[in-house]
């Protein structure tokens, strides 16, 4: 009982591991107990939260120098940006360790105007705090150096040694809409995901506030919003306010139990084209959900149900091609299984992102409390399975 209970202690409940925990630290090595993954949480949760200091900017600006991708999808400067500082950060504390990053410096590379734009927003994210803003390496040293630094995202991922994965800008379509959007970060050792981060500036700080469609001009970027959610693998879940600085207090999260499947909320992409919109009103249907599901852009919905705002998570395939990307699942699976929730795909296997790149073995996703996943799970195999993609 106790391992558990002091290993949260100390990830989740300081706002700096090495220094204000030290009585802590000290109790759990004279017990020979060891403090797994502290360091790395606590980088990630700074390199997260400097890099939503970055996307706001871009957020509240008008030009978001959006550019299409080979998939037609959009990148803004935003995403390069923020790839660039939460690289920095890791190499300077995990020079050994790879990272499969979403974006690529390629059309920059391509655009010295829009490099230049790029390292310019780079320079000006700093937390407001110079001995945690040193702590992260400080700055990038030019605009070429910076390049270099979004490459180091392309690795090829797979199930040795430790692998970050890092989406710079989840639901970039929900950003520049005005929605919600999710700063995402997820260590794996080995294929296994240990420590997840996720920055969801547009969330309420509150995890008792209920959730609410939140998908246009009420997502604004407005002070006092923001919540950084964070799970270690065996030590649970937690949240806390997204601050500029040093960080806030956290607290745990749980997922609401539903005693009663039909009174869930469930959640699901804006997008039509990223998840199958009318298979989730039939999957509502048949387990007597009659609540409109919310719908939200990114891995918010993720830090939404493991906080008991919302209960169910579906991702519905819309067609036999897609294939999801690890950085758009990693760090939410932990915090919904941290939480006490079950995160598998459409056919039930749990989500497997130590293949590579994507998660070529998985379709779709269902989330939702250890106690009613099966029910669910029955439910949305008997809708897709009645017409096949
Ligand atoms: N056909 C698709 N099916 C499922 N997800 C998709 C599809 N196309 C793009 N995506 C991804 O969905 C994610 C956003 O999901 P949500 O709708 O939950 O906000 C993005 O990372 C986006 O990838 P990309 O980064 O390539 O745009
Ligand atoms: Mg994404
Ligand atoms: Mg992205
Ligand atoms: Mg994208």
């Amino acid at each position: 009982q106790l391992l558990p209970r002091l290993r949260l202690l100390v990830s989740h409940f300081t706002t700096h591991p090495f220094h204000s925990t030290a009585s802590v630290l000290t109790k759990a090595s004279a017990a020979n107990m060891s403090v797994e993954y502290s360091k790395e949480l606590h980088i990630a949760l700074l390199a997260v939260q400097r890099a939503t200091i970055l996307t706001k900017s871009v957020f509240n600006s008008h030009a978001k120098g959006t550019l299409s991708k080979s998939d037609t999808s959009p990148v803004t400067i935003g995403d390069f940006g923020a790839q660039a500082l939460i690289i920095a950060a890791l190499q300077h504390h995990f020079p050994e360790d790879e990272i499969v990053a979403e974006e690529e410096a390629k059309d920059l590379n391509e655009n010295s105007q829009l490099r230049d734009l790029v390292y310019g927003l780079v320079t000006d994210a700093k937390l407001d705090n110079e001995d945690i803003e040193q702590e992260l390496g400080g700055g990038i040293k030019g605009p070429d150096a910076m390049l270099d630094i979004i490459d180091k995202g392309r690795s090829l991922g797979g199930n040795k040694g430790r692998i970050w994965a890092i989406d710079p800008i989840d639901g970039t379509k929900g950003f520049l809409r005005g929605g919600q959007y999710a700063v995402c970060l997820a260590l794996m050792v080995d294929g296994d995901v240990k420590v997840g981060v996720l920055g969801c500036p547009n969330l309420p700080v509150s995890d008792s506030e209920p959730l609410t469609e939140n998908t246009g001009a009420n997502a604004t970027d407005a002070e006092g919003k923001g919540v950084l959610f964070s799970a270690v693998l065996g030590e649970g879940a937690a949240s806390r306010a997204l601050g500029k600085g040093k960080l806030e207090n956290a607290h745990p999260i749980h997922m609401k139990p539903v005693s009663n499947v039909s009174d869930a909320t469930f959640c699901e992409s804006v997008e039509s084209g990223h998840s199958n919109q009318s298979d989730s009103v039939q999957i509502a249907l048949k387990l007597g959900i009659t609540k409109p599901s919310v719908r939200m852009d990114s891995q918010a919905k993720y830090g939404s149900i493991a906080r008991g705002a919302g209960d169910l998570y579906l991702r519905l395939p819309v067609n036999k091609n897609y294939v999801e990307k690890i950085w758009d699942h990693a760090a939410g699976d932990l915090i919904v299984r941290e939480a006490g929730g079950e995160v598998t795909d459409t056919e039930g296997r749990r989500l497997y992102f130590g293949l590579g790149r994507t998660l070529k073995e998985n379709k779709g996703v269902v989330a939702a409390p250890k106690e009613v996943h099966g029910k669910v799970l029955q439910a949305v195999k008997e809708v897709l399975n009645a017409h096949p993609l």
